[in-house]
């Protein structure tokens, strides 16, 4: 199947899965499907066209040793229509789909390679069928089953869709009659084998046409099936890849993924000795809140935080992270001790101007936070360790003096 197209989505791999499991007995997908069946196909199919084509065309016209064996008195005549007739049309169509193949597949309309097919082998079929009304030798009448190879060629050999297969077999089977009719010498002990022979062969190659298109499609759906599976696969390992960096209940990322991403920016920073600052946010009295106005509520207040330090630290680069049970962190890449703890102060007044009551806390009557800011320089530093060690004793000496505040501790 041509890489252009692109895997199905939701229903459409419900539609694939009926279809492969009910099968389509009457050759045809639901609209939208087989508009893509057949435009993913149609490269496929010109590619087939041309092949089969040039083959048919020598094979058509090495027909010219029977025409002398078997319509010996019109051969002049046999010669003129294969060689100037039929020859040079069929092969400028030839040239010019192989010279124009991709502009005419840019069009995506499979007629434009089915129609050629169909009307090379009406042509083959009409042209037998007038050689043979032409002439008079009694080895003539047996030509007839000439008529056979032009079947095989549109049903088996270019393999028409299904339902060009079954009109094109009439067609030609018209033109075998006809031809028939107007041979008013034809033995009538040969006129019946041979129509039956015709007959047999139009109903043997339709059946064969059928399976092999219904393998053809069968294939499609499969292929189809395969990269839905594949993107769903990727899709969910993608998921979980951002599940596995998100903390559930705050909806920050997680701790490990903080982790990952500090050692990231502090290999990016280290060499050219960029400053960086690190903020640790810590909710007062915690416990007692807790305690007060229960766990859900205690969940509910941290998601509030969770969202004020997401709000507040927007800048590109930044990350904010849940650490572990009330405390948060955040990484600053590129930013001064100043701008680090403005930021730090903006937080602090947030989350006191959210207004959420702790009857519990001895510090203020609402839920507050603390926070300690590191600001240093990667490389100066051995490690982001030592940077987060700091921004946590920043955050005990915030605490110790009496919570609700900020303090910033520098790289000595
Ligand atoms: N509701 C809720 N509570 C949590 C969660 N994670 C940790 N805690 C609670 O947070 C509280 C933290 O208490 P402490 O470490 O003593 O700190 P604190 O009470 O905030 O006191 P200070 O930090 O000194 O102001 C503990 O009671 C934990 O049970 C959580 O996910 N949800």
């Amino acid at each position: 199947m041509p890489a252009s197209s692109t895997p199905p989505q939701g229903d459409e791999r419900a539609t694939l899965q009926r279809l492969l499991d009910r099968g389509f007995p009457w050759m045809r997908f639901p609209a939208e499907l087989e508009a893509r069946f057949q435009q993913d196909m149609v490269a496929q199919r010109l590619q087939h066209f041309l092949l089969s084509g040039i083959v048919a065309l020598l094979v058509y016209n090495g027909f010219l040793v029977v025409d002398y064996l078997m319509a010996s008195d019109v051969f002049w005549l046999a010669l003129q229509i294969r060689l100037f007739v039929f020859t040079p049309l069929a092969a400028a169509v030839l040239w010019a789909y192989w010279r124009w193949g991709p502009r005419i597949l840019a069009w995506r309309l499979p007629v434009l390679v089915e129609g050629p097919v169909l009307c090379s082998g009406l042509m083959a079929a009409a042209s037998l069928a007038f050689i043979l009304s032409s002439s008079h030798t009694a080895l003539s009448h047996y030509y007839h089953v000439g008529f056979i190879v032009v079947i095989i060629y549109g049903n088996i050999v270019q393999r028409l869709r299904f339902w060009m297969a079954v009109p094109f077999s009439l067609l030609v089977l018209a033109m075998h009659l006809g031809g028939i009719v107007v041979l008013d010498h034809m033995p009538p002990r040969l006129l019946g084998p041979i129509v039956i022979m015709v007959v047999a062969t139009i109903v043997f190659t339709l059946m064969a046409n059928y399976a092999l298109e219904r393998d053809e499609r069968r294939h499609y759906l499969l292929t189809l099936r395969e990269k839905a599976l594949v993107q769903e696969l990727a899709h969910t390992h993608a998921r979980l890849m951002e599940l596995s960096k998100v903390d559930s209940l705050t909806e920050l990322a997680n701790r490990g993924h903080f982790q990952d991403y500090l050692q990231q920016v502090w290999r990016r920073a280290a060499p050219d000795r960029t400053s960086l600052a690190l903020l640790m946010v810590d909710v007062d009295h915690f416990k007692k809140y807790n305690d007060r106005y229960g766990h859900p509520a205690g969940d509910a207040a941290l998601r509030e935080v969770a969202r004020v330090l997401g709000s507040n630290l927007r800048r590109p680069g930044d990350l904010v992270a849940r650490y572990g049970g009330e405390e948060f962190v955040a990484v600053l890449p590129q930013s001064s001790p100043e701008t680090a703890s403005q930021v730090a102060e903006r937080v602090r007044q947030a989350v006191e101007g959210l207004q959420v009551r702790h009857e519990g806390s001895s510090t203020a009557r609402v839920l507050t936070v603390s926070v300690g800011v590191a600001h240093g320089v990667a490389g100066n530093l051995a490690s982001p360790e030592a940077l987060l060690k700091q921004a946590d004793q920043a955050l005990y000496q915030a605490k110790r003096e009496g919570r609700n505040r900020i303090r910033l501790l520098m790289q000595p």
